[in-house]
């Protein structure tokens, strides 16, 4: 299925190549080297030099723009408040798929905003730490509906990122565990007044139904001041699930701790076919019913091919 965001005659975005993006870089200098980008890399989600000159180096370009500018529009509205200044995190959104690679893109961006000239203290959350225990899951008979809007603390991610948009110091973010599939009971991270914070999850530019109980809710979208969503074909995500999930048999799964730890026992085909409903089930009517209909809100939209190379790129420009 061609699930392409389809351009209508007076689209807000403007589309390149990835050749014609990579010209954009202009002289913004490599700040990466092979080692970074191996450690920086996720299972399933290689990335090589040429995706960092010729995709995120104009990325980290258009980015460092983009913060200047916020700062100036912030700096404004204080003095006309007659406030006295104080910062504010600039906050960047990854959004997507299960299985895209927001992991790898949101580990690529921090290491290369982190390394701008003046050295700016950037933070990266992933908004799985939100998500319900698996014990509040199982007693309202959500556990099919991980990734969910429902199986997510919604409040709590709220709160956390206006304290962290108010300028509160020593903000604390439950933690998720993949390989025990539940949030970490007692495990926080830390979010201490940086410059910017990477917010990383399928849900980050999602919206809910307003007004509620006739009062106006805010959106974790409300926050966010550069949403990028990755994208990629249906048929492409499907077979990075289930490759991932045949190749974490071999790796994380034996480890004892797993939640799939069976997984590692049972035969290939038995692996494959609880794959092939984890996708089918959960992650796939996820990304149709909640996810991609985000991908309009985005302000870059980064389309991957059949070799998790980034082919496409919008930049939202109205
Ligand atoms: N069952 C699992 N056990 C261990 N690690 C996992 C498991 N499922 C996913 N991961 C890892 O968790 C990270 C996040 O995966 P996911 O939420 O699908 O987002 P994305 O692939 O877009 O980064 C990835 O680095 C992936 O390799
Ligand atoms: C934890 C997830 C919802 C992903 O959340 P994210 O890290 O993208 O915020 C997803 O990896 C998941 O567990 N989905 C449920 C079905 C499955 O086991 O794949």
């Amino acid at each position: 299925m061609d699930d392409r965001p389809r351009t209508p005659p007076l689209s807000p975005y403007a589309t390149f190549t990835r050749e014609s993006w990579a010209t954009l870089r202009a002289d913004t200098p490599l700040t990466l080297d092979q080692a970074d980008l191996e450690r920086l890399g996720s299972l399933n989600d290689p990335i090589d030099m040429s995706e960092v000159e010729q995709i995120y180096l104009p990325i980290s370009r258009l980015l460092a723009f983009y913060v200047t500018a916020r700062q100036q529009l912030f700096r404004a509205t204080q003095r006309f408040l007659g406030h006295s200044e104080h910062r504010v995190p600039f906050v960047i959104a990854v959004a997507g798929s299960v299985a895209v690679g927001k992991s790898t893109t949101a580990r690529v961006l921090r290491a290369l905003l982190a390394r701008w000239p003046a050295t700016p203290k950037v933070d990266l959350v992933t908004t799985d730490g939100f998500l319900l225990p698996n014990a509040a899951l199982a007693r309202e008979g959500l556990m099919a509906r991980k990734g969910f809007p429902e199986s997510y603390d919604v409040q709590g991610l709220l709160r956390f990122i206006s304290d962290i948009k108010a300028g509160k110091r020593g903000v604390r973010a439950p933690v998720y565990s993949h390989l025990v599939y539940d949030v970490v009971r007692g495990e926080h991270v830390t979010i201490d007044q940086p410059d910017i914070v990477i917010l990383e999850g399928l849900n980050v530019l999602q919206t809910g139904d307003r007004p509620r109980n006739g009062r106006v809710q805010p959106f974790v979208s409300d926050f966010i001041d550069f949403g990028i969503y990755l994208d990629a074909d249906e048929p492409l995500l499907h077979r990075w699930y289930v490759e991932r999930f045949m190749r974490l048999r071999e790796t994380a799964f034996r480890d004892p701790q797993s939640y799939f730890r069976k997984f590692a026992q049972v035969s290939k085909q038995e692996a494959l076919e609880t794959a092939e409903t984890l996708w089918s089930d959960i992650n796939l009517p996820n990304l149709r019913e909640n996810i991609r209909p985000t991908r309009a809100r985005a302000d870059l939209i980064l389309r991957k091919g059949r070799s998790h190379r980034i082919e496409e790129v919008r930049l939202r420009k109205i």
